[in-house]
């Protein structure tokens, strides 16, 4: 079943133009929840130069009650990925592919609502890092996480 990243209000259109393209080049869906900090309209993707957003699979949710209620629809599991978890991302299995996998990042400035993540510290998992920076880079942080996953499935349909 397919895999999934979500960005919790993006603020940069840099990063999510970055995440677009490793959704395109992985064929992962990518899910926008509102409100964004930039436009996606025609003009700002031209503009950016973001030739391959026609093949990005993307989905917009108006609000973190709304993506859930998705997720929930399809009996998909959601993994928090988020600085303040304290259990390393890739001890844990992505290899069962009879259900989708939801892997939610938080907003560049301030993460994820802690109240929600607190609520769902058992599927909040962490990317290991130093102690001299706060947090890794969004799209990085998707980008290790995706391909984790992708490598635990044997990437499937990649050449
Ligand atoms: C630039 S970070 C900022 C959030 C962070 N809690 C803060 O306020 O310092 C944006 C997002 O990238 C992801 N992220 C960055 N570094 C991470 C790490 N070491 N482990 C897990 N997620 C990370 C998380 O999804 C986070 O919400």
């Amino acid at each position: 079943m397919p895999l999934h990243i979500a960005l919790y209000q993006p603020e940069i259109p840099a990063n999510t133009g970055n995440i677009a393209r490793t959704c395109a080049g992985t064929h992962t869906s990518l899910h926008l929840i509102r409100p964004l900090g930039f436009s996606t309209d025609d003009k700002m993707l031209k503009r950016a130069g973001l030739d391959y957003w026609a093949h990005v699979d993307i989905h917009y949710h108006d609000d973190l009650d709304a993506f859930i209620a998705h997720t929930e629809s399809q009996n998909a599991k959601v993994y928090l990925i988020e600085t303040y978890s304290d259990v390393p991302f890739s001890e844990h299995d992505f290899s069962h592919q009879e259900q989708d996998i939801y892997f939610l990042f938080g907003r560049e400035t301030t993460g994820l609502p802690q109240e929600f993540a607190q609520a769902r510290a058992q599927d909040c998992l962490r990317i290991p890092q130093s102690e001299h920076i706060r947090s890794l880079n969004l799209s990085n942080s998707a980008a290790i996480v995706i391909y984790e996953a992708l490598r635990q499935q044997g990437y499937p349909n990649l050449a």
